[in-house]
């Protein structure tokens, strides 16, 4: 969908207003591919991952990802953040598989530390962040939405780090997002096994705190930030501060051996080569 055709929509016409339709405006400038809309009186932005037709993380995105996330911690006025999807059938399909297929290892490498960069700022940030998972969200679009604090997400719809499946391995700060928010157990079945759950099998692990219907999605992130802008912001980010500092210095002390790491694990001829039949598999699926 074009961003002309999103302005017109009514239901985000009525649920931003015209001022904020503005302000979305001015900010997608800046990229038309995460369209932010921060509400001066509640401090909230709702930020829309907006790359057609599946919002994969390519390098260029993950950058506007992480150019957003940063000036919306430079704002002092941002208290909140909601991350959803401008597509109403995928929240996000995970890394952009085409990154990782015959790459180029500086783009690889520069490729990785983005992704490394999006997962510190998102999973640390000060902010009360909730994920309306509004879609499908394989792999990395599960890891955006175990770095927030709070995931509401929309019935009849996958998620999970389905890592292994692929042939591929989740890197530990995948795991440790997901075992923040599921535990120990359930996070070694979900990533062994490369787990696609469906919402309500999410919701029964604890990996989504509430199922809703599509209409409802934002509205429902909305009135939960409220309850959790009435905490004092200092008493919350350092409560989450410390609870996440841990994860967040393992993976500083060890970045640049995770991205050597990846990028002689990805550019293994037998990875290539699946990496290969999947793309294949996708494009024939995409085609049916
Ligand atoms: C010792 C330590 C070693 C460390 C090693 C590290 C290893 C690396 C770890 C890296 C981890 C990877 C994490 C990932 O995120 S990999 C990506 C995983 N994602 C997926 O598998 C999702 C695949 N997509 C889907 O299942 C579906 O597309 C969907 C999301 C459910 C949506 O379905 P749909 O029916 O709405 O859309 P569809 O027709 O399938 O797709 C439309 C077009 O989009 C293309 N596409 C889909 N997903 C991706 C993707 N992830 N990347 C790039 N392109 C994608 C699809 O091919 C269609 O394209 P086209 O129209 O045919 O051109």
């Amino acid at each position: 969908m074009s961003l002309k055709q999103l302005f017109r929509q009514p239901m985000l016409r009525a649920m931003l207003g015209r001022q904020h339709i503005q302000a979305l405006r001015s900010m997608t400038t800046q990229s038309d591919k995460v369209l932010v809309d921060l509400d001066p009186k509640t401090g909230v932005a709702v930020v829309q991952m907006n790359r057609p037709p599946v919002n994969s993380l390519n390098l260029e995105f993950l950058s506007d990802i992480n150019n957003t996330l940063d000036k919306l911690h430079n704002d002092k006025s941002c208290r909140g953040l909601i991350l959803t999807s401008s597509n109403n059938k995928v929240f996000c399909a995970g890394l952009d598989i085409m990154e990782m297929y015959q790459p180029q290892t500086d783009r690889l490498t520069e490729f990785w530390k983005t992704l490394q960069n999006v997962w510190m700022n998102l999973y640390g940030s000060r902010l009360a962040t909730i994920a309306a998972i509004n879609g499908h969200s394989p792999a990395g679009g599960c890891l955006l939405a175990t770095c927030c604090d709070y995931r509401i997400m929309v019935q009849n719809f996958t998620i999970g780090l389905n890592e292994t499946q692929l042939g591929i391995i989740p890197p530990f700060w995948f795991v440790d997002s997901m075992e923040g928010v599921v535990g120990y157990r359930q996070t070694e079945l979900a990533c062994q096994k490369g787990l696609m759950m469906t919402t309500d099998q999410a919701s029964k692990i604890g990996l989504v705190d509430e199922v809703v219907t599509p209409e409802v999605v934002l509205q429902k992130a909305q009135n939960e930030m409220v309850s959790w802008l009435k905490i004092p912001d200092y008493a919350r980010q350092l409560t989450k501060s410390q609870m996440k500092m841990p994860n967040i210095n393992k993976l500083r002390a060890r970045r640049d051996e995770d991205v050597q790491h990846f990028v002689n694990f990805i550019t293994k001829d037998s990875v290539q080569q699946a990496l290969g039949f999947y793309i294949e598999n996708l494009k024939k699926k995409a085609k049916k």
